[in-house]
């Protein structure tokens, strides 16, 4: 028998103003889509091979082994069922199977795969990528070293070419040149693109990827010269044995260099690629995707959070009343509320991202590069502002939830470890925003030149003049908060632009000057990114996917979410100018009102992300709202409630207890 609703949730659903149903099919791409994405992931999750003992109970190399077994079982029924769109993957394997945790296989299909489609030429492609997606090897990305992650030309591992063999000889000259955290290195691949520097006839020619088997194919020994290990346990990531390595006198041959833009020609004459930058573009491509993975979570916990909120009851809001549920404590909505708005802006900026990436690689690899810095750019920023929003975000859900939060009953503190190394991995986010900057700033340039830019900057040459202080605006229009949006993100580039020449009048050299002025370069590239992101949101709502009433609810999280921006920075907005003390004053209220107009619809709003219970993996979020009991339920299952009186009882602590007891 199906179990009882909550009642409160039930009521919750039965009052929403829309049909979350549209929403999702918005989210998914269409009712074909969330059907095919249901069926997967339901044939995934009620599948006895994939069910197991709680993470969460198991020790690390039992994390290990069981997301190996998984990992492998995966790819054979992939097979079987077929599934080769990348969409229907992520619903049965990333969600599915995995929920999102992560496995030995990940940088095998998220880095080594594409680096060897990207990068390699139709010969290396023919020899290596049919074994590899078959997964007669398995692979990973080496690129960051214990000394060096962020500075890619600072990497110590060589590669020098000796023409005389035809073959590259790879070296650790250095302790902090051992490969360190590599995904999947530790335990498990036999493979990996290796990133190191290349050196022909005593010269550099910087980083570059090769092909390097690591491991003996036959008794999955580490091969000569080749030290790997696992680096040990981490904040989250337990199923994935990130790994180090390292290389003495290691040769491979001249083709295991993946040479489909920069070549080494058998005498050792190098030819250079059309951008050297180009070898990069493995990182660029997971940047990208990581907007939707920071997105996902994001959405996972304000679930969890705002389902619990509707099942818990506290305190006496009015003396003699029933306990109100928590999320209608006002204070309650201005936690989640922004962070749920937060989770649809991300959504919807992450399929714009996906777009726009395999938009430009079609140019790209048809031969036109210009796209890269844009595209560079993009994904550097909203890389960094989603997994920086994601990581408040579902700290913020913990703390909403209280107590239970703490428990990994919640599922909260699963997401928060697993995915809070987004702003680490992959480019640390500070460092891709002066990415980011480091485009503003030549924008800005050129504009000033009275050239032409792109389309995601081209407003820096177009601002309107600031507006004569005073005048107010109506900020609930999505339009004024655009362009508040996009008159801030011009002012901060200007005046990072403004500061970096002051620095450079006053003497210092460029370095020094960037330095100096970095911390607004970092403001300029936020605000750029938070205005890519208010305006594609808004974008969205026009959506034939959707009715009036689904149209009415994404509006008011739109303007939420850029009232709230607004109001977060407020100091940003006023110095600029744009917006008055009075719209800030404004700005607030209509947050407060429009809170309680989206309080009827929170419920449904979460239930649009359509995570099933097996997915969202939480007490505390079950749809049901059956909380209480389950909760109970699930801690007897922890391995210490296996008996009534531990072992540790006999060993220590009855002993203890005695000896107490007879000094007495
Ligand atoms: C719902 C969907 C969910 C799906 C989820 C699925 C997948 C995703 C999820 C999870 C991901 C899974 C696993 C991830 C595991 C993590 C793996 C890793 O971490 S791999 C290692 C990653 N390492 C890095 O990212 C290193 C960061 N450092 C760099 O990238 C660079 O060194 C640098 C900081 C960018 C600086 O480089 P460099 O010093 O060489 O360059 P500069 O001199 O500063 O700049 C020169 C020039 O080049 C431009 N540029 C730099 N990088 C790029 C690039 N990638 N593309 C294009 N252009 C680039 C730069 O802007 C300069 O340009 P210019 O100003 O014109 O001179
Ligand atoms: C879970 C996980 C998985 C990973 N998987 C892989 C993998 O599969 N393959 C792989 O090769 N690597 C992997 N990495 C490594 C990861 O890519 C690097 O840790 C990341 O790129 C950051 O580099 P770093 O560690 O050198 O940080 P650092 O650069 O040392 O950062 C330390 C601090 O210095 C600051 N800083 C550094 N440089 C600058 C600068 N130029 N300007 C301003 N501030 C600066 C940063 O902002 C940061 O605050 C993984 C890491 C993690 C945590």
């Amino acid at each position: 028998m199906a179990a009882k609703m909550n009642p409160d949730l039930k009521k919750e659903r039965e009052g929403a103003s829309f049909d979350p149903e549209k929403i999702t099919n918005l989210l998914y791409g269409g009712p074909d889509r969330v059907t095919s994405k249901r069926e997967l992931e339901s044939l995934a999750l009620n599948d006895p091979d994939f069910q197991h003992e709680d993470l969460n109970f198991m020790s690390r190399e039992q994390q290990y082994e069981t997301q190996l077994k998984k990992s492998i079982l995966v790819v054979q029924k992939q097979k079987e069922l077929g599934i080769v769109d990348q969409m229907d993957l992520h619903s049965y394997s990333y969600n599915g199977v995995f929920q999102s945790m992560s496995g030995p296989f990940g940088l095998h299909t998220s880095m080594f795969l594409p680096t060897l489609r990207g990068q390699g030429t139709d010969e290396q492609k023919a020899k290596w990528l049919k074994m590899a997606e078959e997964y007669a090897i398995i692979g990973t990305y080496a690129q960051t070293e214990m000394g060096h992650g962020t500075f890619l030309r600072g990497l110590e591992t060589t590669s020098t070419y000796d023409p005389q063999t035809q073959e590259f000889i790879l070296n650790t000259p250095t302790l902090t040149g051992t490969k360190w955290w590599p995904g999947c290195l530790g335990k498990t691949s036999n493979y990996c693109v290796l990133m190191a520097q290349l050196y022909i006839h005593g010269k550099s020619y910087g980083p570059h990827p090769f092909m390097v088997q690591i491991r003996s194919l036959q008794d999955h020994k580490p091969l000569p010269g080749v030290t790997v290990g696992d680096i040990g346990p981490k904040f989250g990531y337990q199923g994935n044995d990130n790994g180090f390595l390292r290389f003495d006198n290691v040769r491979i041959p001249r083709d295991n260099m993946l040479m489909k833009y920069s070549r080494v020609e058998p005498d050792g004459t190098y030819v250079k690629p059309p951008s050297s930058k180009l070898a990069y573009g493995t990182m660029v491509r997971v940047r990208s995707m990581i907007v939707g993975e920071a997105s996902e979570s994001l959405s996972k916990a304000v679930t969890i959070a705002i389902r619990y909120s509707c099942v818990r009851r506290q305190s006496e809001m009015k003396p003699g009343h029933p306990e109100p549920q928590v999320l209608d404590y006002v204070t309650q909505q201005y936690k989640l509320f922004p962070f749920l708005a937060a989770a649809y802006a991300f959504v919807f900026a992450s399929r714009t991202m996906i777009f726009v990436y395999f938009q430009s690689m079609a140019k790209i690899s048809s031969g036109d590069i210009t796209v890269l810095p844009e595209l560079h750019a993009l994904s550097s920023g909203l890389k960094s502002l989603s997994s920086w929003v994601m990581n408040a975000g579902i700290e913020e859900c913990r703390m909403a939830c209280g107590g239970h939060g703490y428990s990994h009953a919640s599922g909260i503190p699963s997401i928060y470890m697993e995915h809070t190394p987004a702003a680490t991995y992959e480019g640390e986010n500070t460092v891709l925003m002066l990415q980011t900057a480091r485009y503003l700033m030549k924008s800005y340039n050129q504009s000033m030149q009275g050239e032409k830019l792109a389309d995601s900057v081209a407003y820096l040459s177009g601002v309107q003049p600031v507006p004569a202080a005073g005048r107010t605006r109506n900020v609930l229009d999505l339009g004024v908060l655009i362009e508040a949006y996009q008159h801030r993100a011009a002012r901060l580039v200007h005046e990072a632009a403004l500061q970096l020449r002051n620095e450079r009048q006053a003497g210092k050299d460029q370095p020094d000057a960037w330095n100096a002025a970095s911390v607004d370069l970092v403001k300029a590239a936020k605000a750029h990114s938070q205005y890519f992101v208010v305006k594609n949101f808004a974008g969205r709502l026009t959506d034939p996917a959707l009715d009036s009433a689904a149209q009415a609810v994404l509006t008011r999280l739109c303007q939420l979410y850029a009232l709230h921006g607004v109001v977060d920075n407020s100091g940003d907005f006023l110095e600029d100018d744009y917006l008055t003390g009075t719209d800030i004053r404004q700005a607030r209220r209509h947050i407060n009102a429009l809170m309680a107009k989206l309080r009827p619809d929170a419920v449904a709003l979460v239930d649009a992300f359509d995570f099933p219970d097996g997915i969202l993996n939480s007490v505390l979020g079950r749809y049901d709202g059956n909380v209480y009991e389950h909760l109970l339920e699930w801690a007897k299952a922890s391995p210490l409630n296996k008996t009534d009186v531990h072992e540790s009882y006999h060993k220590y602590l009855k002993p203890f207890l005695e000896a107490n007891r007879a000094k007495l």
